[in-house]
């Protein structure tokens, strides 16, 4: 091992004479020729940082170098390293370096090109083995560059481009608008690649989409309890659509009737052949709405009652039906809490995320007029009944003066045994009112 730093050295030819030298620290001196001795068999840490070097020479014959300092120094250009077979370490920062090159193949873990000059990453493809990598203090726009390097753990891009934060949040830390639009642009790429064909949700007239009712509101707000009461009550007019999940049935709860319980490998392939219409990830666990769960609710001539989170809303808001949504919001947390421990499913910190939620719920409801149709404040003993009255005034079922859960109520029959109209929905009351109302502000609001 030799150390000479902070000297004033320019010649390092006397190395020539130390075949056997394994570390040298040449740094902090007067240096220009780079590796200007011959080389000895087994030298593997070289520190040349903090000298007046500028070009870099074939390093071929030094076949054992395994780190490689050359931070301040005044290259423009990376060089010479092709056959450095067992380089894992290499800093080069503080150069004048425009471009990334040279570093083909090269079993880098470590790659330091700090405060240089570069404006795009790109060559970096092939360093299969790369951990570690700091491009801070350069002249980026664009995270393009950094794919296939999977075992990179470990990057700094501190002070390039306003531009590229932003699109470091877009992709490590992306807002809920572009999780949403990359979920429905999956869902619609990978259905578009099924056979097409004419959904029974799909109505003749353009005017009249077809109708589903959202339910959505923080975890365990009560929603899914509320979405089945409605559909029972209401049965002439609204069925549940059942969710798909990954995750284990809870005590008491029924596959299909509360979620079509499937396994990941399941949810994936679902995803691939276009069965969803949207998608989102909670908990650990995904949750998608398929087609199939609202075409057969279509096709019973109802109307789709379903419940999601928010990610889910941003999603629907995507694809081309136009749900209602109602936002159901806890207003007292202390008994939003009580009724998430006495279920006794949760953890501490599944409540809490949970509990934080709510604030993204009202923000968005604050910040974003008209994006929830309307809001219910969640409790208990009130809020089925307000959203009762909510959906018999949108199905003007008190003006008709129908009697609400009456099964002896005469409806058209629009199921597929049931031969008595072409045309299902339109002449349901939620449709009709539906339909004559569309030019007006929508009855829940
Ligand atoms: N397809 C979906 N898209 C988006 N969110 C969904 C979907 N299906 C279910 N969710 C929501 O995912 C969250 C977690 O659902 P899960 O059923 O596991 O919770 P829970 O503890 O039973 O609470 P809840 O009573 O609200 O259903 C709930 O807020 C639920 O509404």
């Amino acid at each position: 091992k030799l150390e000479l730093p902070y000297n004033k050295i320019r010649d390092l030819s006397c190395v020539s004479h130390m075949p056997y030298l394994i570390i040298l620290d040449a740094s902090h001196n007067e240096l220009s020729d780079f590796f200007g001795f011959e080389p000895p068999k087994n030298l593997k840490e070289v520190n040349f940082s903090h000298n007046h070097l500028s070009v870099m020479k074939d390093l071929s014959t030094y076949t054992s170098l395994s780190k490689l300092n050359l931070d301040y120094n005044s290259f423009s250009e990376i060089r010479g390293l092709e056959k450095c077979s067992n380089l894992i370490h290499l800093s080069i920062a503080h150069n004048k370096i425009s471009h990334i090159s040279g570093l083909d193949k090269l079993p880098l873990r470590h790659l330091s090109l700090r405060g240089n000059l570069i404006k795009k990453i790109e060559n970096l493809q092939t360093l299969w083995a790369l951990q570690f990598l700091d491009l801070s203090y350069n002249r980026i726009q664009s995270l393009s560059g950094l794919q296939n390097l999977h075992l990179l753990g470990s990057i700094n891009l501190e002070s390039n481009l306003p531009f590229l934060i932003v699109s470091a949040v877009n992709k490590y830390d992306p807002p809920q608008e572009v999780v949403a639009a990359r979920d429905h642009m999956t869902h619609v790429v990978f259905q578009h690649m099924q056979p097409q064909v004419i959904f029974d949700s799909t109505l003749p007239n353009l005017e009249t989409p077809y109708p589903i009712l959202v339910l959505t509101g923080p975890q365990a707000c009560g929603k899914r309890e509320i979405a089945h009461k409605l559909c029972q009550e209401f049965s002439h007019y609204f069925a549940y659509g059942a969710s798909h999940t990954t995750r284990g049935p809870y005590f008491g709860e029924e596959d299909c009737f509360d979620y079509h319980f499937v396994l990941d490998e399941e949810f994936q392939n679902m995803i691939h052949m276009g069965n969803f219409v949207q998608t989102i990830q909670y908990g650990g666990h995904w949750y998608g709405l398929s087609r199939e769960a609202i075409e057969s609710v279509a096709r019973e001539g109802l109307a789709c009652c379903v419940h999601m989170e928010l990610e889910g809303v941003y999603s629907m808001k995507h694809s081309y039906f136009e749900p209602r949504y109602i936002l159901l919001i806890p207003t007292r947390t202390d008994e939003y809490i009580s009724r998430m421990k006495a279920r006794g499913l949760y953890s501490k910190r599944q409540i809490d995320t949970a509990v934080s939620r709510i604030n993204l719920y009202v923000r968005v409801n604050k910040e974003q007029p008209g994006f929830f149709d309307s809001v219910i404040p969640y409790n208990r003993e009130e809020a089925y009944s307000t959203l009762r009255q909510l959906v018999q005034e949108y199905l003007g079922l008190e003006e008709q003066g129908t009697e609400v859960g009456d099964s002896t109520r005469t409806i058209p029959d629009h199921t597929p045994t049931g031969k008595s109209a072409p045309e299902p929905y339109l002449t349901t009351p939620l449709q009709v009112n539906r339909h004559q109302n569309h030019t007006s502000p929508r009855p829940y609001r």
